[in-house]
């Protein structure tokens, strides 16, 4: 087994780096009512190396502290740290291993996603913001449980096949990617919005779904003008 000490000092400097944006990133799950108690988790990959920092498994989020943050290959495999990494770890390795652009991943059981998920329906594309933040539809990834590769097998299989960096896994929850840990935390919040959006707007009839070529626009739009550049 490889350790944190085999590694240049470059690699080890952003290792600290990242065990603290990770680890504040986790305050952002409670703060957005995405999880309860320690049921979500964030992880963040280096660009110095083949590792990942992720949370450690069923620490509450006022007790996570950068140093308490683990760090695995892509394989999933401990480098360092005390604890046990997430449950989740297989899938975000999984994930980091076969979409080399994706630098972070959450996890969360948010509820109106979640209750999606429990439906197996993809949310559909009746929100500028989802054109925006989605580019469409969030998708409805397989039913698969957490051991072994499946849930990052369904997890990259669905997101292939979409502009989201969002994917409902069914009866599970969603998981959603970013370009580092700070971007999949946004798709997680955003997500639980639009989930619940679209689902109060169903419970007062259909909603009105946006032509494709105004989602691209949107998407476009989003993605190359939106913010500060
Ligand atoms: O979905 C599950 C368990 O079924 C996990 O996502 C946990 O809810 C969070 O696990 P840890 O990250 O604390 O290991």
């Amino acid at each position: 087994m490889t350790c944190l000490e085999d590694y240049p000092p470059e690699v080890r400097a952003e290792v600290g780096q990242v065990r603290q944006s990770v680890c504040d990133l986790h305050a952002e799950l409670p703060r957005w009512g995405l999880v309860v108690w320690t049921a979500g988790n964030v992880s963040q990959r280096l660009h110095s190396a083949d590792l990942f920092v992720i949370k450690p498994s069923g620490v509450r989020y006022d007790e996570l502290t950068p140093e308490s943050m683990v760090v695995c290959d892509l394989d999933g495999n401990l480098v360092d740290g005390t604890r046990s990494p997430s449950s989740d770890t297989a899938a975000h390795a999984y994930v980091y291993r076969h979409m080399p652009k994706v630098y972070g991943v959450v996890h969360t059981h948010s509820t109106y996603a979640t209750a999606w998920a429990a439906r197996g329906e993809e949310i559909p594309c009746v929100l500028t913001m989802m054109g925006d933040e989605f580019g469409g539809p969030v998708p409805v990834g397989p039913f698969a449980i957490i051991g072994d590769d499946s849930i990052g097998r369904g997890i990259v299989e669905t997101l292939r096949a979409s502009r989201s960096p969002a994917v409902l896994m069914c009866n599970h929850g969603p998981f959603t990617v970013g370009k580092d840990a700070t971007a999949a935390v946004k798709a997680a919040v955003m997500v639980e919005e639009v989930a619940r959006t679209v689902h109060m707007a169903m419970q007062l009839g259909d909603p009105l779904p946006i032509p494709q070529d105004r989602i691209d626009a949107l998407y476009d739009r989003y993605t190359n003008v939106y913010g500060q550049h």
